[in-house]
């Protein structure tokens, strides 16, 4: 008897929730949604499940996502295991021949993998690529310029295989698409001759947003949003005050390539960015089917 009463109350819950939310999947309706499914929201299996669900939900939904993810933190137990030293600058890591190797293996093989089996554990029709499929992301040697503060004089830093997107032929990725198929793309590029560049996750994600002209671009991460000074997530961010916060050391970290491939975004035509939890139950449909939204929205 309890129990009856407490489905009901559940069924009620959910179907109000439904009703509400129906205005929100119909104005999405078609709308091509790139999520950067980061390393540290990949957590553990119950969360690779439950991102997979919302992803194949959304699908169903008749919106057109895609996914683009990174996994530092594998990379990181990758090379620990072999032994080989890692340094980042800016959110980027320093990416010697060796290390580009392993970036590979574990992007475009083990992580990619692995996500499209949840994907399509959970009803959906995945293909996994990487940035090299179709020349779908090509890149030229990221450069990272530095400027002495005593002689004020700025030079170039060494970042090795760090890739920057020069060029995105998203024609594969519409191509999927059509065909009902969600693309689930590992961030690593290719240069005009043939180089394997390692691309930041968000910068990738940031770059096939852009380039396929996206309604949304929702960068999935381990915290609730981009935080002020105090520690409180901001819910709404513009460029002046991206810049003003990074000045001011309040952005760091992870937390620049982030900011940074958002505002690259909303220039390149993508409509906004969220940056929330990934982890946090259904964070992207409450994103997109609820008045009001998860973490951090970036507007031109
Ligand atoms: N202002 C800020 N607000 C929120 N997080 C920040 C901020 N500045 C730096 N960070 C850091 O950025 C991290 C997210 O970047 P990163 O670790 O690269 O995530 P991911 O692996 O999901 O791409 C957060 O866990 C946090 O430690
Ligand atoms: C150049 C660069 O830093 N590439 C990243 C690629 C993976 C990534 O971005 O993973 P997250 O999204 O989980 O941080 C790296 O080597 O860690």
């Amino acid at each position: 008897m309890e129990k009856s009463r407490a489905m009901k109350r559940d069924w009620i819950a959910t179907a109000r929730t439904l009703s509400e939310a129906l205005p929100y999947m119909q104005r999405h309706h078609g709308a091509t949604v790139v999520v950067k499914f980061g390393g540290h929201a990949m957590g553990d299996e119950e969360a690779m499940a439950n991102f997979a669900r919302d992803i194949v939900l959304m699908k169903q939904c008749g919106l057109h996502p895609v996914v683009v993810h990174g996994g530092g933190p594998q990379i990181d137990d990758m090379l620990k295991r072999l032994k080989i030293e890692s340094t980042f600058i800016d959110g980027k890591r320093v990416t010697d021949e060796a290390t580009v190797e392993i970036v590979e293996m574990v992007l475009a093989g083990r992580i990619n993998k692995h996500i499209v089996r949840a994907l399509n554990a959970q009803g959906g029709r995945a293909v996994g690529l990487s940035g090299k499929d179709a020349d779908l992301i090509v890149c030229e040697k990221a450069l990272k310029w530095i400027k002495d503060p005593e002689s004020n004089i700025e030079r170039v830093l060494d970042l090795g295989f760090v890739g920057q997107p020069v060029e995105v032929n998203p024609d594969v990725l519409f191509m999927f698409i059509e065909g009902d198929f969600i693309p689930v793309v590992a961030p690593v590029g290719v240069g005009r001759d043939g180089e394997t560049y390692n691309i930041n996750g968000d910068t990738a994600a940031g770059a096939v947003a852009g380039a396929m002209n996206a309604d949304r671009l929702l960068l999935l991460t381990d915290v609730a949003g981009v935080k002020d000074a105090e520690g409180d997530v901001i819910t709404r961010l513009t460029a002046e005050t991206v810049q003003g916060l990074t000045e001011e050391g309040v952005i760091a970290g992870g937390m620049i390539p982030k900011t940074e491939t958002a505002l690259d975004a909303i220039r390149a035509g993508v409509k906004a960015v969220v940056i929330m939890d990934g982890r946090a139950p259904h964070a992207c449909l409450l994103e997109l089917f609820t008045e009001h939204g998860a973490g951090t929205m970036i507007l031109p």
